[in-house]
This record gives C-alpha cells, sequence and structure tokens, in this order.
C-alpha cells in the first residue's frame, strides 16, 4: 500500500505583496494637480459615467469614482440609466455626451443589459473622449501602437508592474480571460514590451497546460478560487485583477489565498484603486487635450518650424 505524500509547503518568506500604496495616491494627485492647472484658464475636466446595470462591482467602481473625481477637482456625473435600458436609449446617451462640450471622458460601465452589445455601443463614444479605451477604434489603434487611451483597468497591470520594476521584455506572459476592457488590451500592452504572450479563456480545456510557463500571470476572469498552486510556478509574478464582492461585503480575488508566489498583487488593495486613479488620469489628459485644441481653433500664433512635424 502506497502512502500519499503532502505537498511540501512552500517556502513564503519572500513572497512580495505587490499592492499599489503610494502608487494609486501618486496617480490622483497627478490628475488633481493638471485639473488646478486647467482650472485656472477656466475649464473643468468632466467625466461621465453611464451605467445600465445593477451589478454590485459595477456600482462599488462607480461611487468609488464619483468620490475620487470630487477630490481631484473633475466633474463627474453618473448616468443610470436602469438595469433593463433599451441599447438604443444607452447608445443615444454616448451620442449626447459625445457632443457635450463640457464632458471630456466617458466611461460605459459593464456588464450591460442582455441584448446590448458592449462593443457596438461602444463605438458611439467619441475616440477623443475614450477614457476606459472602450470603442474598438481605440483597441484598433492600441494595437497597431497608435496612441490611445487603454481601458484603466488594463493600464493599471501595467502601471502596478512598471512600479514593482517588473520586467517583461523577453519574458512569458499568460493572460487568462479575454474581455475587450482586460483581457485582450492587457495582451497588447504586454506585447508592446516585448513579452511572450499567451491569452487563456473558457475555452482553454486545461489551464495547467499554460500557466505554469509564466513568468508573470495575468488573471482577469472574475471566479475566486480559480487560480490554486498548481497553476503557477514559485518564481511567478501575479496579477490578481478579479474583484467578486461577498454577502459580508468583502471582496475576492481570482487567485486563491493559499498560492505561494514571488510576486502577488493583493485584492483589495491591488490593481482596483490604481484603476479608478488612472481613470481620472484619463480624463484630466482628455481635458488638456480639449483645451489646447480649442486655443488652437481661435487662431493661436502658428508653430515654429522646429515644432513642425
Ligand atoms: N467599462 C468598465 N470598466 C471597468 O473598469 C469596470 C467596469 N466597466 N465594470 C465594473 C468593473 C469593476 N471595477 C473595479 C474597479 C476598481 C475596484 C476597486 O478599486 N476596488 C478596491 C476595493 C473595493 C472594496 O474594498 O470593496 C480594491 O480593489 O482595493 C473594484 C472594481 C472596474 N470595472
Amino acid at each position: 500500500m502506497t502512502t500519499i505524500q503532502p505537498t511540501a509547503p512552500r517556502d513564503t518568506t519572500d513572497m512580495r505583496e505587490l499592492g499599489c500604496t503610494g502608487l494609486a495616491r501618486e496617480i490622483r494627485a497627478r490628475a488633481a494637480s493638471g485639473a488646478a492647472e486647467l482650472a485656472e484658464s477656466g475649464t473643468t475636466p468632466g467625466l461621465a459615467v453611464v451605467v445600465a446595470t445593477d451589478d454590485e462591482s459595477s456600482a462599488w467602481y462607480v461611487r468609488s469614482i464619483a468620490r475620487a473625481a470630487g477630490k481631484a477637482g473633475i466633474d463627474c456625473r453618473t448616468v443610470d440609466l436602469g438595469a433593463g435600458a433599451e441599447p438604443e436609449r444607452i447608445r443615444a446617451t454616448l451620442e449626447r455626451l459625445s457632443a457635450d462640450e463640457s464632458v471630456h471622458g466617458i466611461i460605459l460601465q459593464t456588464p450591460l443589459p442582455t441584448g446590448a452589445r458592449f462593443e457596438d455601443l461602444a463605438s458611439a463614444i467619441d475616440p477623443r473622449k475614450d477614457v476606459d479605451g472602450a470603442n474598438p477604434v481605440s483597441l484598433g489603434n492600441l494595437a497597431a501602437g497608435l496612441p490611445a487611451h487603454p481601458p484603466a483597468t488594463a493600464a493599471a497591470v501595467l502601471t502596478l508592474l512598471d512600479h514593482h520594476e517588473i520586467e517583461l521584455a523577453g519574458r512569458n506572459c499568460v493572460v487568462v480571460g479575454r474581455s475587450n476592457v482586460v483581457g485582450k488590451p492587457v495582451a497588447q500592452l504586454m506585447l508592446q514590451r516585448d513579452a511572450t504572450v499567451t491569452i487563456c479563456h473558457r475555452y482553454t480545456p486545461d489551464l495547467t497546460a499554460f500557466t505554469p510557463d509564466a513568468d508573470v500571470l495575468v488573471v482577469a476572469v472574475g471566479k475566486p478560487g480559480l487560480i490554486t498552486d498548481k497553476h503557477v510556478r514559485e518564481d511567478a509574478i501575479v496579477v490578481d485583477v478579479g474583484t467578486t464582492p461577498t454577502a459580508d461585503g468583502g471582496l475576492l480575488g481570482d487567485v486563491d489565498p493559499s498560492v505561494r508566489v514571488a510576486g502577488l498583487t493583493p485584492v483589495p488593495g491591488g490593481v482596483g484603486p490604481v484603476t479608478t486613479a488612472l481613470l481620472l488620469e484619463h480624463t484630466v489628459q482628455s481635458a488638456i487635450r480639449a483645451a489646447r485644441e480649442a486655443r488652437h481653433r481661435a487662431g493661436s500664433p502658428p508653430r515654429t518650424g522646429s515644432e513642425q512635424r
């Protein structure tokens, strides 16, 4: 008779918690100082948050955006159309906000009511105001290496990795999840950084065929406990994008708490707060650009030769 040997517990001494303390605050401060500068010339950055869901994670995010925007001097307007809103109504709202000069950033919250397709509706967001990279034009520009705002969550993943000085060039990166809001744009951003990128999703029969190859693993699925020790090497860096609310008001990531790796982003306190901060920063950047374009239209002096391209 064979006895089953318990697997040796992994050494937990040098696991790094890759948190966002300091980083999110720094980005929010940058957004606030940009907003303050704009205020001197009479512009208040405006952010419109369009909601057509009663999803709890989304509701939390919307409140958090409104709170942080207020503190940063950004005028945040939540347009709640209700969970059963018709796609035509959502589209008309996005078109109206796209034409509204006091609005510099627009975010359409996911999930959407059944029957509404995110990609279809997001095409109604003016790409210049697309601060959450939702318009397929933004995703296309991103894939082509042209300027575009990436979705704030995708940008947060890269910003957090940079903050902790995680190298991506030449490394194996595995992304679990292929949403247009996270998985696909994260993969594009990692590709731009010269990583070898694999994308796994719900039709991947066995994640363990791919995830143990990851030097850097990004998980954006929304299934608590999906990733366990068997999925990752001990020397891997893991970014947990999942935020599933629990009945008692807590928040669960996609990575099982028992997982021991070289570095793990915590939930809460990891990607989430950086996401909110970057959304504000994208909005301020968009407002700065709009103000600059308005000055040019008003007939400012022509640019000097060295500035022309
Ligand atoms: N178009 C679109 N873009 C999104 O980026 C998007 C969306 N729709 N729909 C909803 C989800 C959810 N989401 C979160 C962002 C930050 C936190 C966050 O900051 N959470 C805190 C803590 C929350 C708590 O303590 O309850 C943290 O992780 O530390 C959570 C969730 C963005 N989403």
